[in-house]
């Protein structure tokens, strides 16, 4: 409202509790000796809701006509105002104590109808009729003075400024008074009464949805909702730990490891349809609990139902091929790597591969703690494929891979024959200073000797070559070998400050070194096998020379390791493969375990022989040399006394070269054997069908 017409608003507006209202307007606005003010109305601008008050300062001609408060009548006011406080108090104190009351009142009962509830799922649980159990009880007397309708205490005031608002219930306002925009008087409700009759809406409210709440949980018969009501649970069982099926995986699978974890319970149909929600989620979940028992009779309808649900992702399972060319993410740790690998596993085919199986085909055993050979790596013939000649048993003990001094005149005759009739041989003294043959050793033991933990730090992905591993033929064999690998390619330095953070350097020092005397001696053991048969590297493998100074041949530099072993006889180290590679230069540490298939002599085993390496012909020399040179297959075995070490340094061709008969080597007595391929492109096709790889690309 606006100010009286003529007069000077003076404003003054703040927050104020009732007794300021009066004492500061009264006494501090209007000081003692003021001649006459002013105090304008609620219709004078007295807005209740803000607590604010105008004060307008009348023009001294104007006065009369408004009522005139001296210092006397300021005076009265005091003591009127003395008695309203005092009233104030009172009501406050008995509202407070009205609340106390209130508040006991509220938690006994919130108490008792705990306790009940309590009662009744108690009985529920113990299989008593939970109807007949107690009844939700309000105790009467804790109620008694909150009964009836709430009184009221009015307090009328002789002057409108005195109107006041009862305070809010539950507010904190009680020390404070609104000043009602209602003219005429103003009234104190009895808030106790309020605050009682609020309170005992409230506990009927939650005793009303207590008891909605029982008649929910006595509602439908648990028995009903059961789909085995009459299951005992077997003595002692305890409730496996199932890995959860939540509608992504295969459903086959999840069968397969639910029936897995209840071994000994399989002929139990209720305990297997009871514990198969357990092994559920989200959706799974809630799938099971809309299963009825006129659907699921027994554990063969659940399966079938099960399946018949998920059976849309058995048809999307994902190939072998998809699982090994699963790479670790760069943000990922080994472990989310693992899992993630794991979670694609599971959607497979279980005839095809099982998870378990799986994942051993990438993580080494940990040696240190097994003290018999699992099954899962013992060999038998039956392991083989029938027209493996792994089954050959011959080992002509006269035959004896060539030894070949690279020195010698006749070098060039001894290595084509060599290449001829075994795909392999040994060179010596080819330079390699011997201090870097133990050098080398040392540091491979220095690596495998590390705790398996330490080593996976740097697991080798499934499709990836570098990083500690199974051996990469691992998933082409229904059986493990005894065996794990470290994969370099160039620099071991990412790897190495992994698994040494303060002491890689000289491992990552002898690694180089190895790798580049290695190479060099490639290089020139190539150019003789070329030379040998009358062609150069220059001439006619151009991608083998530097293009723009730099080298692109692939070369890949593998560390393996064959632990003792506790039933050598029946382990396999490397089972029988041939090296995608054009030669391998091997390093067998000075102790047996190579062996190289013959023709004829059957599996002859390479004796070592003190700073000499194995040349391998790899399947991309075959070739090139059109079948010349074969590419030998051969295998490593393990034995029980002393754990063997060995290093393969595999020299390939640039990935993007083509890799195809050389012309030299071709004429009508000798067409092209081999279509050509990429380096890339065989290493895919070998990745694919593995010792078929060569005769899938046979014209
Ligand atoms: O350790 C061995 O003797 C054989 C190694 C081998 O053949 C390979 O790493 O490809
Ligand atoms: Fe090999």
């Amino acid at each position: 409202m606006s100010p009286k017409p003529g007069l000077r608003p003076f404003k003054w507006e703040r927050e104020l509790t009732f007794r300021e209202v009066f004492t500061s307007v009264l006494r501090e606005v209007y000081p003692p000796g003021s001649k006459s003010l002013v105090l304008a109305g609620p219709e004078d601008g007295l807005d209740s809701k803000r607590i604010s008050i105008t004060v307008i300062l009348g023009h001294p001609g104007l006065l009369n006509q408004y009522m005139l408060l001296t210092r006397n009548k300021a005076g009265e006011m005091d003591d009127r105002l003395a008695n309203i406080e005092k009233a104030f108090e009172d009501i406050k104190s008995d509202i407070e104590k009205k609340m106390e009351r209130a508040q006991q009142s509220t938690q006994d009962y919130i108490a008792q109808s705990q306790a009940d509830f309590l009662a009744k799922v108690a009985e529920m649980l113990t299989g008593n009729d939970p109807k007949k159990g107690k009844r939700l009880v309000i105790d009467p007397s804790a109620l008694q003075k909150t009964e009836g309708p709430p009184d009221k205490t009015h307090l009328v005031a002789s002057s409108s400024i005195e109107k006041q608002q009862s305070p809010q219930f539950g507010s904190s306002s009680f020390q404070k008074f609104d000043i009602q925009n209602n003219p005429g008087e103003y009234t104190v409700a009895n808030e106790a009464s309020k605050v009682e009759t609020e309170m005992y809406k409230r506990l009927e409210d939650l005793d009303h949805r207590l008891e909605e709440k029982f008649k929910a949980a006595e509602g439908p018969d648990a028995r009903e909702l059961s789909l085995v009501p009459n299951l005992v649970l077997p003595m002692k069982f305890k409730m496996p730990e199932f890995e959860k099926f939540d509608g992504t995986s295969s459903p086959a699978v999840h069968l397969t490891m639910f029936c897995r974890r209840m071994t000994g319970h399989v002929d139990n149909d209720e305990l297997l349809i009871h514990c198969f929600q357990d092994s559920l989620k989200g959706s799974a979940a809630r799938w099971y609990n809309q299963l009825t028992r006129d659907k699921i009779r027994s554990w063969k309808d659940l399966a079938k139902a099960f399946i018949e649900q998920y059976k849309h992702i058995t048809d999307i399972e994902p190939d072998r091929i998809t699982l090994q060319n699963m790479e670790m993410k760069p943000n990922e740790s080994f472990r989310q790597y693992v899992q993630r690998w794991r979670d694609v596993a599971a959607q497979m085919n279980p005839t095809m591969e099982t998870q378990t199986q799986a994942f051993n085909h990438l993580l080494p055993l940990d040696f240190d703690n097994v003290s018999t050979l699992p099954d899962s790596y013992a060999w038998s013939t039956t392991t083989l494929p029938s027209d493996d000649p792994c089954h050959c048993t011959i080992n002509d003990r006269k035959a004896s891979l060539p030894v070949i001094d690279i020195g010698e005149p006749s070098v060039y005759d001894l290595v084509r024959h060599a290449c001829e009739k075994w795909g392999a041989f040994q060179v010596i003294n080819h330079g390699v200073p011997t201090s870097l043959f133990h050098k080398t050793e040392f540091q491979t033991r220095r690596l495998f000797a590390l705790p398996t933990e330490q080593k996976l730090l740097v697991a080798r992905p499934p499709s990836g070559v570098i990083g500690y591993g199974t051996a990469r033929i691992s998933p082409f064999y229904p059986k493990l070998m005894w065996t794990e690998g470290f994969g370099i390619m160039g620099s071991p330095m990412e790897l190495a400050r992994k698994i040494w953070p303060q002491d890689h350097a000289k491992f990552c020092e002898v690694m180089e070194q190895w790798q580049a005397e290695m190479k060099t001696l490639c290089d020139k053991i190539v150019r003789i096998m070329l030379g040998s048969l009358g062609l150069t590297h220059e001439n006619d493998m151009k991608w083998f020379e530097p293009k723009n100074g730099s080298d692109q041949t692939q070369c890949v530099f593998q560390l393996n390791s064959y632990p003792v072993c506790p039933d050598p006889d029946r382990a396999m180290g490397l089972a029988p493969h041939t090296d995608t590679s054009l030669i391998t230069l091997l390093n067998q540490c000075n102790i047996n375990g190579l062996q190289v298939y013959q023709e004829g002599a059957g599996w002859v085993t390479v004796e070592s022989v003190e700073g000499a390496l194995v040349v391998n012909v790899g399947d991309f020399m075959q070739i090139v040399s059109n079948g010349k040179f074969k590419s030998v297959l051969h295998r490593a075995v393990v034995n029980n006394t002393c754990h063997r070490v060995s290093t393969a340094f595999f020299l390939g061709p640039p990935s993007d070269a083509e890799v195809s008969p050389l012309r030299k080597l071709i004429d009508s007595a000798h067409p092209p054997l081999y279509q050509p391929v990429t380096g890339d492109g065989y290493v895919q096709i070998k990745y694919k069908v593995f010792n078929k790889a060569l005769e899938s690309i046979r014209f």
